[in-house]
């Protein structure tokens, strides 16, 4: 019989100088759906060190392409620059495009809103729930990467409540509120509003 494949894997590491500092790679795939996600490092520290984390879901339209209708590329800028300020930290960066409905199901979603619809609504125009994100990989990396203990930053509580469910304890949040501007604000609202996502209210006016 052939053995069983382990749902997470760890690949492989590598140097990844960037424009905030000398950070390291670190592959991993989940055989079960098919997706390769990365972890950056920056720094070193103990095993009982609160290490300042940022899970970051991926955002092709943000991230990489500049756009403003979401935050999502400040706020990887902004988790990179505080990891390397804090002089060590982790990026955890998930292949969960469109709150892990995909690339071209989040440009669907797109379209629904430019006609109307808020975040959520276009999500469950298309048949989808809001936010059908998996962290399971979490553990495995932040395993591999020495961490128990961890400074978050997000506005997502489910975030924290995934980590705390795995066994992750986090000691501390930091609020990561950059990239706010007047092509995302109904978006932000909507999440403030409807996926419970803690934003400061005079950000949101
Ligand atoms: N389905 C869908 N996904 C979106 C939309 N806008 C951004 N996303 C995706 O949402 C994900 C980022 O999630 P957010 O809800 O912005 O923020 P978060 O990761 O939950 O929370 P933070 O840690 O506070 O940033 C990325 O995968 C984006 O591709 C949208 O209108 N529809
Ligand atoms: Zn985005």
């Amino acid at each position: 019989m052939k053995p069983k494949l382990d749902q997470y894997q760890y690949v492989s590491s590598a140097k990844l100088p960037t424009h905030w500092g000398k950070f390291y790679i670190h592959g991993f795939i989940d055989n079960k759906l098919a997706q390769e996600h990365v972890a950056l490092s920056y720094g070193e520290w103990d095993p009982d060190d609160v290490v300042l984390i940022r899970i970051h879901s991926e955002c092709l339209t943000g991230d990489a392409l500049f756009s403003s209708r979401c935050d999502c590329g400040a706020q990887l800028e902004k988790a990179l620059e505080n990891i390397v300020q804090q002089g060590k930290g982790v990026l955890l960066y998930l292949r969960q495009e469109g709150r892990g409905i995909g690339l071209l199901n989040k440009i669907r979603a797109y379209q629904l809103q430019d006609e109307g619809m808020d975040t959520v609504e276009a999500n469950e125009h298309l048949g989808f729930d809001a936010d059908i994100r998996d962290y399971g990989i979490c553990k495995l990396m932040l395993d591999k990467l020495n961490i128990k203990n961890v400074n978050l930053m997000t506005n997502n509580p489910k975030k924290s409540l995934a980590l705390t469910n795995m066994g992750i304890n986090v000691a501390q949040r930091t609020p990561i509120d950059h990239g706010i501007t007047d092509d995302n604000r109904n978006y932000i609202r909507t999440k403030t509003e409807k996926l419970g996502h803690q934003f400061d209210k005079h950000l949101l006016k």
